[in-house]
């Protein structure tokens, strides 16, 4: 019987949308205000969801203290009140758009749970704009 676990989190951050292999026009067309050089800022909402058989000594699919703690080191630490474009080793040269983003997060997080468990993660960007992504 599986069983999916999940916990809420949410950091701040400032970005830029642009390519540095595009001219400063090109960017305009394609990002718009996004592409500000003097970065601008979201208040992003985190849903991560965690997916495996309920263990049936404990109860749990995954202790959500755990869960927590790999959240904070993983993006609440890395993320939060930080410039993605000038402060995050992963947006060096990936454009720090909300699906980047949201596999950015995938991808730190899925190595520390247990290889039994799957992993989804829901971003908000925006109170409207959200993005969804679990390995596939
Ligand atoms: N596919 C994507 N499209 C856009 C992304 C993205 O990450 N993926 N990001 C942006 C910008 O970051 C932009 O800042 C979004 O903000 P905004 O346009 O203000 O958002 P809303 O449309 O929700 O705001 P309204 O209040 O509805 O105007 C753009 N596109
Ligand atoms: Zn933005």
């Amino acid at each position: 019987m599986k069983v999916t676990v999940s916990r809420k989190a949410h950091f701040n951050a400032a970005h830029r949308l642009y390519r540095k292999d595009w001219s400063f026009e090109k960017n305009d067309e394609i990002f718009g205000k996004c592409n500000n050089p003097n970065f601008h800022g979201h208040n992003y909402e985190l849903i991560v969801s965690v997916n495996g058989e309920i263990d049936q000594e404990t109860g749990y699919v995954i202790d959500m203290k755990v869960l927590k703690d790999i959240i904070k080191s993983e993006v609440e630490d890395a993320f939060d009140h930080k410039n993605l474009n000038l402060e995050v080793p992963e947006f060096q040269d990936l454009n720090p758009t909300a699906e980047n983003i949201a596999v950015v997060i995938y991808n730190k997080m899925k190595p520390k749970l247990d290889a039994n468990l799957d992993l989804e993660i829901t971003l908000y960007e925006t109170p409207r704009n959200f993005v969804t992504y679990s390995g596939k």
